[in-house]
C-alpha cells in the first residue's frame, strides 16, 4: 500500500484494485513510539462477552455501498469504535468537551454519554466543559463534569455548556488546552466547527503535544454522506410534522385554504423531504437542491391553482434555503453571522406575500393562506443516536 500526506490533515492511503482510504490523522503520525495499553474493556464482563465488540485496526467503511464488479473499490473511511489497544491510561485522561454553532436536539445527550462513558467505562475522573463555544477556551472558566452533574441533562433542550459563533482563535485555544493539561478534546458542532477542530489539531501537531482531538458531527439536516443518520434529525422531522399537521388543519378548515410551512434546511432539504413523505398531507415540497419558478406554465402559481381546483385546499412545505435565488438582490443583502455564514431571508414569508399578491391580482380564486414559519422548538432530546455517537467517539479517541 502507498500512502501520502498532504498539507492538511487528510491522509490518503491507496491499495490494490483502486482501494483508497481517506484516513484521519493520528497521534502516532507525529509522536513516534507512543506506548499503548490494553483496553480495560477487555476485562469488563459487560463488553468482553460481546463477540466482535472491538474494531479491527484496519477496518474501513466504504463511501459507496453500490459498486460494479469491474469498477475500482473506491474511497473508504476508517471505522470508528473501540480498539484492543489504547494510547491513554485511565488516570492520565484529562478531557474537555465543547459545543459550537447552532443548536440541535440531542446535544445534551451526547455530552452526557461522553462524560458517563469516559467515567464508567474508562474510569476517567478529569472532564471539563468549555463554556460558550470556542471562545470559552480563553475567555471563560471551565465547568467540571461528572456523571452526577450530567445525570438529568438529556431531559433538557439546548446545550448545558452553551454555544457561540465566531471567536475561533486557534493559538489561544491551544494555549488554553496546553496550560490546563488537557489531553482529549471532544468538539461537537457543524461544518464550521469541524474546520475549527482541524485547525486546532494542526496547531497541536505543530507543537508536538499528546492531545487527541475528536470532532463529533452535529447536523440537524442529516447532510453528511458517510454516516447513516446524524443525531437530532429524527426529532427535527417529528417536530416538523407537527407544524405540517397544524398547517393542514388550517388549510382544510377554510375554503381554498393554503397552509405554508417553512422548515429548517439552509443548504439541504432532508428535513422537509422526510417530514413531507411521513405526513402525506403535503402537496408541494420546495427544497434548496431543486430549483423552481413562480410564474407561467409549470410554475408554482399554476400548480397551486390546480391543487385548489381539485381539492379545495393545499399544504406547501418550504425549506429555508429553497428559492433564495428568486429573492431580489436587495433582499439578499443580509450580511453574515459571526462565523461568516451568509444570513438568509425568510423565504417563506416572502413567498406567502407573493402567492397572496398573485391570486389577489388574478381575481380567479380567493385564497386563504396561513403561514407557519417554524423555527424548531429545540427542546426535545433524542436518546438512541446521541447515545451511540458519544460512545463510538470515546472509544475511537482512546485508541
Ligand atoms: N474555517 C474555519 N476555521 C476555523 N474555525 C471556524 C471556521 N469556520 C467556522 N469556525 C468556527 O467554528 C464555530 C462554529 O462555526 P459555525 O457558526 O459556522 O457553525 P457550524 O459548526 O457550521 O454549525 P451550524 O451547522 O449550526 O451552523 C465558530 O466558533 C467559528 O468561529
Ligand atoms: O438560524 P441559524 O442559527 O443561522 O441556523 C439555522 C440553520 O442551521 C442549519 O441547521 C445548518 O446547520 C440549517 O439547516 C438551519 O437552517
Amino acid at each position: 500500500m502507498g500512502s501520502s500526506n498532504n498539507a492538511t490533515t487528510t491522509k490518503v492511503i491507496t491499495g490494490d484494485a483502486g482501494y483508497v482510504l481517506e484516513d484521519v490523522p493520528h497521534l502516532t503520525d507525529y509522536i513516534h513510539q507512543l506506548p499503548t495499553y490494553p483496553n480495560q474493556l477487555q476485562t469488563n464482563p459487560a463488553y468482553s462477552v460481546v463477540k466482535q465488540y472491538f474494531v479491527n485496526t484496519d477496518d474501513s467503511v466504504a463511501q459507496k455501498i453500490v459498486c460494479h464488479k469491474s469498477s475500482p473499490r473506491g474511497t473508504h473511511f476508517r471505522r470508528a469504535g473501540p480498539r484492543q489497544k489504547v494510547y491513554f491510561e485511565s488516570d492520565e485522561v484529562h478531557a474537555c468537551i465543547v459545543t459550537c454553532g447552532g443548536l440541535c436536539p440531542g446535544l445534551n445527550t451526547v455530552i452526557r454519554e461522553i462524560v458517563c462513558g469516559l467515567s464508567y467505562m474508562y474510569d476517567a475522573t478529569r472532564i471539563l466543559g468549555i463554556d460558550g463555544g470556542y471562545r470559552g477556551f480563553y475567555s471563560r472558566n471551565t465547568i467540571p463534569l461528572t456523571p452526577k452533574v450530567v445525570n438529568d441533562i438529556h431531559k433538557r433542550g439546548g446545550t448545558i455548556l452553551g454555544t457561540s459563533r465566531g471567536g475561533h482563535d486557534t493559538s489561544k485555544i491551544v494555549d488554553s488546552i496546553q496550560d490546563r493539561g488537557i489531553n482529549q478534546v471532544y468538539i461537537i458542532g457543524g461544518d464550521g466547527t469541524q474546520k475549527g477542530a482541524s485547525a486546532i489539531f494542526e496547531e497541536i501537531r505543530r507543537r508536538g503535544l499528546k492531545v487527541a482531538v475528536a470532532g463529533i458531527p452535529k447536523t440537524i439536516d442529516n447532510d453528511i454522506p458517510v454516516i447513516d443518520k446524524s443525531f437530532g434529525f429524527d426529532t427535527a422531522v417529528e417536530e416538523a410534522q407537527r407544524a405540517i399537521n397544524a398547517a393542514h388543519v388550517e388549510a382544510i378548515s377554510i375554503e381554498n385554504g393554503v397552509g405554508m410551512v417553512k422548515l429548517m434546511g439552509r443548504y439541504s432539504g432532508f428535513i422537509a423531504m422526510y417530514a413531507t413523505l411521513a405526513s402525506r398531507d403535503v402537496d408541494c415540497c420546495l427544497i434548496p437542491e431543486s430549483p423552481f419558478y413562480l410564474e407561467g406554465k409549470g410554475g408554482l402559481f399554476e400548480y397551486i391553482e390546480r391543487c385548489l381546483k381539485e381539492n379545495g385546499h393545499m399544504v406547501i412545505v418550504i425549506a429555508e434555503g429553497a428559492g433564495q435565488e428568486l429573492l431580489s438582490q436587495s433582499l439578499l443583502a443580509m450580511g453574515q453571522d459571526a462565523s461568516g455564514n451568509k444570513l438568509l431571508q425568510d423565504v417563506g414569508l416572502w413567498m406567502s406575500h407573493r402567492i397572496r399578491d398573485h391570486f389577489a391580482r388574478q381575481k380567479k380564486i380567493a385564497i386563504n393562506l396561513k403561514y407557519i414559519g417554524q423555527r424548531l422548538q429545540i427542546c426535545v432530546c433524542l436518546f438512541i443516536f446521541p447515545f451511540r455517537f458519544g460512545l463510538v467517539t470515546i472509544d475511537s479517541k482512546l485508541s
